[in-house]
């Protein structure tokens, strides 16, 4: 009988979590399961709390119950449906979204989940697109670039508003008792693997890229906290401390009763967590520089590797051994995607189309893919800006919304979606040119995430835009693939699997066969419009007119 060995990948995203069971030997996926957050985002009232606490606008909160009921549930789910024996388990690895980040005491156990904290909404997990940190986040521009502190070059020159140090300082200004009683600041990542070993190990990939660690230099001096804010001196020897540990390492082994709850071995062995959108690019196969992985999601990261450390502006960061050990990993994102789509699904779509989509019996949003499949580049004459959760590069500005533009009456819903779908292709072009613009080319282009396996149209116009072939990741679940990799890689060849994650990528790492190729005459109309799109935005985004950030301002 066949007994592969296998890794259990877990990928916690924005809306869900889910496990893949994969064997190691060929990459193959053997079992997979989805757990979606019971309580989602928490963006209007706490969970179970009494109706006075209210969540604040422009903020995004998790309950980190559901991150344990990803592990309880996925876990145990995806075993008996491969019928696989915890003996057959060598790894398990995870990956999450970052900067996504909660207050905990020693012992890791979350704040908010002790009566004392729970109705205090600095208490609960702070999720990656939690936008309210602007003021904190002035802050800490406005005193890096007067100390000209060397390092923000390697940040694109400006600290974004999801990172853990604008978020740690709005809990020490908004919350100063959530401050002093939290043991430790974690990034959520880090937090489960705590929990799954009893040790806090604290991922290279994620304190690089959201904490400003640096693999030969460690965080910022003391001194740089201080200028902040006096109380956040030692931050990094109290609420950050914990040994920062390149990826491809072992965090540690499964406790007892972790084991046991999830039907795994004790000791397993688990692996260093890794951002969810890096991860994909392990299980898209990719491990050479060159290539730029999209991972398109609730938002889009846009994955680089290089030989060569190059700091280029507008891009979230350049991080040694991120990704792949031995080269600089580069990020940059565009902070809604899907996300945008989901908003007009939510608030465009008149009852008639959803009606429609009923009969064919079709998904609203399978049904406004066909609708606009059948317009034409450029025949409805809008143009719109994705800006709806602001502009995370090149602009790096999350006081900026979103902007559709030319509508007339007889502007119909499917042409503003197809209009929002061309935005985030221009957006995902302009990322990609400002990384060409450095002296990081550009020679193959990767899809990877939920949307490109969902949505072809979305595809053909991302290749039209950027005139590029693009290859897709052959799986729905690639940064769970990732999260398995890092675990064949944690048990390591003695243990049944790889001993370098390049060596565990290019077995179970994989793409689909065919390609997204670029149409000629569809490549010539995007290329007017997306002089259009940058015009625009050089216009509303760079200084020419602040006017949507007046009219945020306003609201
Ligand atoms: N057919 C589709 N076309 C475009 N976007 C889609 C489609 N179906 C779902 N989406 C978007 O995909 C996003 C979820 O992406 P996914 O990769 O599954 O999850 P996550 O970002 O949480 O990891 C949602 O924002 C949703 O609006
Ligand atoms: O900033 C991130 C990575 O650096 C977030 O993790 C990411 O943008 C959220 O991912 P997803 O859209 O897949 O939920």
């Amino acid at each position: 009988m066949n007994t592969p060995t296998c890794s259990l990948g877990i990928d916690f995203g924005t809306e869900s979590g889910r496990a893949v069971l994969v064997d190691v030997s060929n990459g193959e996926v053997l079992a997979s399961h989805v757990t979606p957050y019971a309580h989602g985002v928490i963006t209007e009232r706490l969970p179970h709390a009494e109706s006075n606490s209210f969540v604040p606008p422009d903020w995004a909160l998790q309950h980190p119950q559901d991150y344990l009921e990803v592990l309880y549930r996925s876990i145990p789910a995806v075993l008996q449906a491969a019928g696989v024996s915890a003996e057959q388990v060598i790894g398990l690895g995870i990956d999450f979204t970052s900067c996504t980040m909660l207050p905990v005491d020693a012992a890791f156990e979350p704040l908010c989940l002790k009566a004392e904290y729970s109705n205090h909404p600095h208490a609960w997990v702070k999720l990656w697109k939690h936008h309210s940190t602007q003021e904190e986040t002035d802050l800490l521009n406005r005193i890096t670039l007067e100390r000209n502190e060397p390092w923000l070059k390697r940040y694109g020159g400006k600290i974004s508003s999801e990172w853990m140090l604008p978020k740690c300082l709005q809990i020490l200004h908004e919350a100063p008792e959530i401050y002093r009683d939290a043991a430790y600041f974690i990034e959520a990542g880090d937090w489960i693997v705590a929990k799954l070993i009893g040790q806090l190990k604290r991922s290279g990939c994620m304190a690089g890229f959201k904490s400003f660690w640096h693999e030969a230099e460690g965080y910022p001096a003391p001194d740089f906290f201080a200028a902040v804010d006096p109380r956040l001196q030692s931050i990094t020897d109290t609420k950050l401390s914990g040994e920062v540990v390149p990826l491809g390492n072992q965090a540690g082994t499964l406790l007892p009763h972790m084991a046991a709850r999830l039907g795994l071995t004790p000791g397993l062995p688990v692996a260093i967590s890794m951002i969810d959108a890096h991860a994909a690019v392990l299980g898209t196969g990719v491990c050479t520089p060159g290539k730029l992985v999209m991972v398109m999601g609730t938002s889009t990261c846009h994955l680089m590797l290089s030989e060569k450390e190059i700091c280029v502006p507008g891009i979230s960061g350049v991080v040694k051994d991120s990704i792949i050990p031995g080269l600089y990993g580069y990020e940059a994102g565009q902070s809604a995607v899907g996300d945008i789509f989901a908003w007009f699904m939510k608030q465009g779509i008149p009852v008639q189309i959803i009606e429609e989509a009923a009969k064919a019996q079709m998904s609203v949003q399978d049904w406004m893919e066909r609708l606009a499949s059948e317009l034409k580049p450029g025949e409805s004459g809008i143009l719109a800006l994705d800006w709806h959760n602001g502009n995370r590069s090149p602009l790096d500005d999350a006081e900026l919304t979103g902007a559709i533009f030319g509508m007339t009456l007889r502007t119909r819903p499917h042409e503003i979606y197809r209009a929002l779908l061309e935005a985030t292709a221009f957006g995902a072009r302009s990322i990609m040119e400002t990384f060409r613009n450095n002296e990081l080319p550009v020679h193959e282009l990767y899809a990877a995430g939920g949307i490109p396996q969902r949505n072809r149209l979305l595809m053909q116009i991302y290749s039209d835009v950027m005139n590029m072939e693009i290859k897709v990741a052959d799986s729905p679940f690639t940064p769970a693939i990732g999260a398995a990799i890092l675990g064949s890689v944690a048990a390591g060849e003695a243990g049944g699997g790889y001993k370098t994650i390049q060596d565990a990528t290019a077995v179970m790492g994989k793409t689909k066969s065919g390609v997204f190729k670029p149409i000629p005459e569809h490549v010539s109309i995007y290329e007017t419009l997306y002089k259009e799109y940058s015009t625009l935005k050089t216009y509303f985004g760079e200084g020419g007119n602040d006017v949507l950030k007046r009219l945020k301002r306003m609201k």
